[in-house]
């Protein structure tokens, strides 16, 4: 396939090349280029497991790479002398998914905590100068929030602005910071991603040269100036002033053509056909109270897919979390009616396990592996018991099966041996999602079942959700992506307030009316019947 290599040569405030690093029998950047230009913002993309998050590790100072020279602000280095000072020295500043805010904090206090406080007479913290300076940068960024305010009060896309200032906050006018943003986006709903998405622009409007690692490819088409493409550690493809089309980075990111065309375009949902299944409750939820829960009503039925939305801390994780015993509810219940017995209403996880009740969290990393254990006894961890043999267990088929998943899930590894944690993101989710696939639930919990995913396996998870349904399961899927609970589910519930308060199915079911409701007090006029109650 032909790259559209134009390698920028004008402007050039960051220049990688011939970036190499391995880890072990894995070859994670294999000689990469990237170039940023002065006042853009330039989308890093690739599949999952590409690179992308190796290189910013590398650019951090996290890892040292093998080989390869970095050029930034006049200085240049090799890959040996590279390092962490090294990069914030030359103007790299860094905001990661997880923003290292403290939210019972005010914003001025998130500012000094990273700056230092300013000192007054007799060496006293001087809160008029701090919150003097820090109002100036709110203006700047135009967050609409004061320094008093704590940052557990702000919309999730302020917070994410907060971020940013804060990691500019030692901006010069006589020098140019370099902005790297890790996945952004990936936990905020649309309308947040645009609102931060705008204000990113308008930075590099400015002035602001912006980095950016996303899965989310429309957003990244929508604001992105300079693109490059990443493919098994190495360039595909150096993008400059370009208005690619997704189709068209899809390509680059696969290798081939008729791939993405699948994927941009993918085959119509079957939609609610398990209609013939479908009929009995499998989860029955009444009345549901505990944190942030003031009665939630809801059912599931078999060969069904419901949605949760809702704006952050209305509850969603919370009631996964309830349904599957992980928090002792407070009041109400929840009924789950499988062929196996799942426990009354405050039966704790392993008794939701034995009843077939499965959960996907958002934190797949931290809550849903282990991380230091391979790849082939996280797959099995859900199943261990099959494996179990009066002389020991039987290795042998543990492996062939674990590598069966790994194919069928299109995980990549470079063998069931590796560590978890030696996975990228984006195929963590794809192996927790396949390890509790085996064992067939009865129900299955989601939590964000696509973020931190490349748009192919996005593509294939929800296919495998869907053929799931299909045979009878009832889906109960969490997300902040509209779009994708559209897409994904037969009705979707929308959290408000610690309860359902609307609810949308068929064609009322679109991103924008989910979009309003989650922001709303307005309510539906009452449950829209379930498809198979029609
Ligand atoms: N600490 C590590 N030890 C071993 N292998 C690693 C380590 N970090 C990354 N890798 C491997 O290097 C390759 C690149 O991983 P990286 O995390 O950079 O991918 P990515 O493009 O960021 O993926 P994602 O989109 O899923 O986040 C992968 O094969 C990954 O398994």
């Amino acid at each position: 396939m032909s790259t559209t290599a134009r390698p920028p040569t004008t402007d050039v405030v960051l220049r990688i090349t011939g970036m190499t690093k391995r880890f072990g029998a894995t070859l994670a950047l294999d000689g990469a280029d990237l170039a940023l230009r002065h006042g853009t913002v330039h989308a890093l993309i690739g599949g999952n497991g590409c690179g992308k998050s190796t290189t910013i590790k590398v650019l951090a100072g996290v890892h040292r790479a093998d080989a390869g020279r970095i050029e930034m602000a006049g200085s240049a280095w090799s890959a040996a002398e590279y390092d962490a000072r090294a990069g914030r020295a030359a103007g790299l500043r860094f905001v990661h998914q997880d923003l290292g805010l403290f939210p019972e904090l005010s914003i001025a206090e998130n500012f000094a905590l990273d700056a230092g406080y300013p000192r007054g007479l007799a060496g006293r913290v001087s809160w008029t100068a701090l919150h003097r300076r820090v109002a100036g940068l709110l203006d700047n960024y135009e967050i609409g929030a004061s320094p008093a305010t704590p940052v557990a009060a702000l919309r999730p896309a302020q917070r994410t602005l907060v971020a940013i200032a804060r990691a500019l906050q030692d901006q010069e006018s006589d020098r140019h910071l370099v902005l790297v943003l890790d996945e952004p986006t990936a936990t905020l709903p649309q309308h947040e991603s645009r609102l931060l998405l705008d204000a990113v622009r308008r930075r590099a409007d400015a002035g602001q040269t912006v980095l950016m690692v996303s899965h989310r490819m429309p957003e990244v088409l929508s604001v992105s100036d300079d693109f490059t493409v990443f493919r098994d550690g190495r360039t595909v493809a150096s993008l400059v002033a370009a208005r690619p089309t997704e189709a068209e980075l899809v390509a680059h990111m696969t290798g081939s053509a008729d791939a993405a065309r699948a994927v941009v375009r993918p085959q119509p949902a079957s939609g609610p056909a398990a209609d013939a299944g479908r009929g009995d409750v499998v989860l029955d939820v009444a009345g549901l109270a505990g944190g942030p829960l003031r009665g939630v009503d809801l059912q599931v039925r078999r060969g069904e897919i419901v949605g949760l939305t809702g704006l952050v801390g209305s509850g969603r994780t919370s009631l996964l979390k309830t349904v599957f015993g992980e928090h002792a509810p407070a009041g109400g219940n929840v009924r789950i009616a499988s062929d196996r017995p799942a426990g009354d209403a405050a039966a704790s996880v392993p008794a939701r396990i034995a009843g077939g009740v499965a959960y996907v969290p958002e934190d797949r990393g931290g809550e849903a592996a282990f991380a230091d254990l391979t790849v082939r006894d996280n797959l099995s961890a859900t199943v261990v018991g099959r494996y179990w043999r009066p002389w020991g267990m039987a290795v042998r088929r543990e492996r062939a099966d674990a590598g069966a998943l790994i194919r069928s899930h299109a995980i990549k590894a470079s063998s069931t041996e590796v560590p978890f944690a030696a996975l990228s993101g984006g195929n963590q989710q794809k192996a927790v999602l396949a390890r509790w696939l085996r064992r067939e639930p009865a129900l299955l919990l989601l939590d964000e079942p696509t973020q931190g995913v490349d748009v192919m396996s996005r593509a294939d998870i929800y296919r495998i959700v869907r053929e799931t349904a299909e045979r009878g399961c009832a889906v109960l899927v969490a997300s902040s992506d509209q779009l994708e609970l559209c897409g994904l589910c037969d009705r979707v519930l929308v959290l408000r307030d610690g309860r359902v308060a609307a609810e949308l199915s068929g064609a009322a079911l679109t991103a924008d009316r989910l979009t309003a409701l989650t922001q709303s007090t307005e309510t539906t006029a009452g449950p829209v019947p379930a498809p198979g109650d029609r």
